[in-house]
C-alpha cells in the first residue's frame, strides 16, 4: 500500500496529561520549579497524584499536541511516539486517530506504563509539569518508518526526546531520512532546563545542518546561548543558518531569517487559564502556515491564533474549531 502524504510529522514523547488547578503554596510544598518540566519516577508520580486537587485527564505530549493542532488547521499530520498497550496508551492513540492524525507506532506489550505528566496550573495560568516518562523510554529507531518520514514535508522533533536515551537515535534516524528525501526538519527546544541538559548537542544539531527551523521561547533561547540577556541570544540566533521562530508570551513572536527579524504581536486572549501547550500550538499554526505557503508573518499570526485558543482552557488539545477561527481572521481560505 502506498504511504499517504503527510504535511507535518512530529516525533515526541507520547504522554497523557493529568491537570489540576493549584496554588503557589502547593508548588512550594512539593518543591517543584514553577513553569518548568521536571522528570519524576513512579513513586513521586503516585505521591503527587494523591496530593493534587481534582484533575482532568487529556492527551498531551508536546509533539503530539503540535500534530493535533496542525490537523485542526486542516493539514495532514502524523505522530511518532511510544505508548504501552494499557488503558492510558489506548486513550492516547484513540485521541490522535479520532482527529485523523496518522499514528501507527506499535505499543509496548511490557515494561513501564504509558507516560503521564502531572501538570499543576496556578491562578496566573502558569503550568508546572512533572513528567513520568514510562513507555517513552522504549521508543527506538525501529519505530521510525522510513516511508513515513520520506512522505512528510516537514518533520518536527521535540527537544524532550533527548531525555529517553534510545529516542535520540530515533531522532537522528528521522533527520537523516528526511534530509535524504529533501524534506525539512524542525526542532523545538522544549524547556529551558532541557536545553541546560543538552545545550552542546542542540547547538551541534543546528550547526551541523541537521535543522532547518528552530522553535524556542525566549527563555529556552537564552538558555541555549547561556545568557540572561534576550537581545544577546537573539543576536546569536541571527548568525545561525536556520529559520528561527521565537515566542515571547504576551509580547508576541519573532521570526529570524537570513539576518532579519520580523516581529508579530500576540493574538489577544480574554483570560489565560492554562499555558500548557502554548508553544506546541504556536508551532502547529506556524507549520500549517508554511505548508499552506503563507508568508512568514501570517505563519506567525496563525501560530498566535492557535496558541491563544489553547491557553484559554485547561489542557493542550484544541477545543474550538481552529480552522474556522483562522478563516474568520482571514488567515486561511
Ligand atoms: O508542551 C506541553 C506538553 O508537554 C508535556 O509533554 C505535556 O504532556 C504537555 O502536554
Amino acid at each position: 500500500m502506498s504511504q499517504t502524504r503527510i504535511d507535518v510529522l512530529t516525533l515526541g514523547n507520547a504522554i497523557v496529561d493529568v491537570l489540576a488547578h493549584t496554588d503557589e503554596a502547593f508548588l512550594l510544598q512539593k518543591k517543584v520549579h514553577k513553569g518548568a518540566m521536571q522528570l519524576i519516577d513512579e513513586t513521586r508520580a503516585e505521591e503527587l497524584y494523591a496530593d493534587m486537587g481534582p484533575a482532568i485527564i487529556v492527551s498531551g505530549g508536546s509533539g503530539a499536541n503540535t500534530a493535533a493542532g496542525a490537523a485542526a488547521l486542516g493539514v495532514k499530520a502524523g505522530f511518532i511516539g511510544k505508548v504501552k498497550n494499557d488503558e492510558t496508551g489506548k486513550l492516547f492513540a484513540h485521541d490522535l486517530k479520532a482527529i485523523d492524525v496518522h499514528y501507527d507506532v506499535t505499543p509496548a506489550e511490557d515494561g513501564p506504563a504509558t507516560a503521564r505528566s502531572f501538570i499543576l496550573v496556578t491562578p496566573d495560568g502558569e503550568r508546572t509539569m512533572n513528567t513520568y516518562l514510562g513507555a517513552c523510554q522504549n521508543l527506538t529507531p525501529d519505530d521510525v518508518k522510513p516511508e513515513t518520514v520520506r512522505a512528510s514535508s516537514i518533520v518536527y522533533l521535540e527537544g524532550y526526546l533527548w531525555d529517553p536515551p534510545a529516542a535520540k537515535e530515533a531522532f537522528r534516524k528521522a533527520v537523516r531520512i528526511a534530509h535524504e528525501a529533501g524534506n525539512q526538519v524542525a526542532l523545538t527546544l522544549s524547556d529551558a532546563f532541557c536545553v541546560d541538559r543538552y545545550r552542546d548537542e542542540f547547538l551541534g544539531l543546528m550547526r551541523d545542518g541537521s535543522l532547518d527551523i528552530l522553535f524556542a521561547n525566549i527563555h529556552e533561547l537564552q538558555s541555549l546561548y547561556g545568557t540572561s540577556d534576550a537581545n544577546t541570544a537573539l543576536a546569536a540566533l541571527r548568525e545561525e543558518k536556520v529559520l528561527g521562530v521565537v515566542t515571547r508570551s504576551a509580547e508576541g513572536a519573532l521570526v529570524v531569517s537570513r539576518g532579519e527579524t520580523l516581529a508579530v504581536p500576540a493574538f489577544p486572549v480574554e483570560r489565560v487559564v492554562d499555558t500548557t501547550g502554548a508553544g506546541d500550538l504556536f508551532a502547529a499554526g506556524f507549520l500549517a502556515g508554511l505548508v499552506k505557503n503563507l508568508d512568514l508573518a501570517d505563519c506567525a499570526r496563525l501560530g498566535g491564533l492557535a496558541a491563544a485558543e489553547i491557553i484559554s482552557h485547561l489542557g493542550a488539545r484544541p477545543q474550538a474549531n481552529l480552522k474556522e477561527l483562522a478563516q474568520q481572521e482571514g488567515l486561511l481560505g
